[in-house]
């Protein structure tokens, strides 16, 4: 493949809205910008509902955009989807796309058909990837006898058949174990190393600083902030969250002097701590259990709550 050099993936103002029966239309995307360069991982991260699946399926083709507009390696998606679909793979999890009565080898062929490749690159390119993804043992049994593991690596076969430029993977890890999804990750790195752009959806922050060199954080169909995976990881690591119930005020005013403390408001009763040193969490609550509060819970904030605390820090309003 060629030396990697500009966008592989341009998205501007990308709005997607679902007519709803008596209800206002859901819009799920929000006006998204988003830039992927040629030979990038980016990921995409958010709860669930935040319009991971909605951008995936529209850069793949599968989906108009109500608004906005999206281009691969500059063919655009609405007008162009030939140029687009000869260039992308799509993996999408779950059990959508295989032909459960069929060998995996039969449905690496089929797709093949699809791509219009010669018969002999169809049987080559499918054994090679049966291979590749670790099913070659079990190639010529249906697929209707696979887990739900055997079946994820087997879409990720699917996607690749059509050897294409950017991958677009939607929660590939889902239903897979530990040892699957490790060897994914390798197999990521490697299709990274071939030169192929890869845009991954996930959950899973510690898949995302595995494998991506960025992440897109969305939330409520918009892109908050995109950052490297690394500096994330390391927020979620430091911030977490202390409840409390009954607090007196100078029980609260003695919490917020504790080091690491950076907020302690009161919310509906509750006194909400919010920490972001190591540590800092315990000693809060050794300091209210001292003071005599007996209700206390901790957790962790959602990966939003701690994105839009880092962004409000730099003084950069989302919304
Ligand atoms: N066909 C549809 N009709 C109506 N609303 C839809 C449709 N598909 C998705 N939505 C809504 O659009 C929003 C975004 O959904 P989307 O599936 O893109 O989110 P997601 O980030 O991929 O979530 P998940 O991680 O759960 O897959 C959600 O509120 C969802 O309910």
């Amino acid at each position: 493949m060629s030396e990697p050099t500009g966008s592989a993936v341009v998205v501007e103002g990308l709005r997607r809205a679902y007519e709803r029966k008596r209800q206002e239309p859901r819009v799920a995307l929000d006006g998204i910008d988003l830039s992927v360069a040629v030979g990038e991982v980016h990921g995409l991260l958010g709860p669930n509902g935040a319009g991971k699946t909605t951008l995936c399926k529209i850069l793949s083709t599968v989906l108009l955009p109500t608004g906005g507009r999206a281009e691969i390696f500059g063919h655009d998606v609405v007008s162009d989807t030939a140029a687009v679909r000869r260039l992308l793979g799509i993996v999408f999890g779950g059990e959508r796309g295989l032909y459960g009565r069929l060998t995996a080898r039969q449905n690496l062929r089929y797709w093949s058909a699809l791509y219009r490749q010669p018969r002999s690159v169809g049987r080559q390119r499918s054994a090679a990837l049966l291979e590749r993804v670790g099913l070659a043992d079990r190639a010529d049994e249906r697929v209707e006898t696979f887990s739900r593991g055997m079946k994820q690596r087997l879409h990720l076969a699917r996607g690749l058949i059509g050897d294409p430029k950017l991958l677009v993977l939607d929660e590939p890890t889902i239903g897979m174990d530990p040892v699957a999804a490790r060897d994914f990750r390798a197999l990521v790195g490697e299709l990274r190393a071939e030169g192929r752009t890869i845009l991954i959806t996930t959950h899973d922050m510690a898949e995302a600083e595995a494998v991506c060199d960025r992440v897109s954080l969305i939330d409520e169909g918009r892109l908050v902030a995109t950052e490297n995976p690394r500096t994330i990881g390391d927020w979620l690591s430091t911030y977490e969250r202390v409840v409390a119930e009954d607090v007196p005020e100078d029980v609260a005013v003695a919490v917020r002097a504790v080091p690491g403390v950076r907020d302690a408001t009161r919310a509906e009763g509750s006194l909400v701590v919010e920490t972001d040193a190591a540590g800092a969490a315990a000693r809060v609550v050794e300091l209210l259990v001292k003071a005599g509060v007996a209700r206390i819970s901790t957790g962790k904030p959602s990966l939003a709550d701690v994105y839009l605390h880092v962004i409000g820090d730099r003084g950069s309003v989302v919304r």
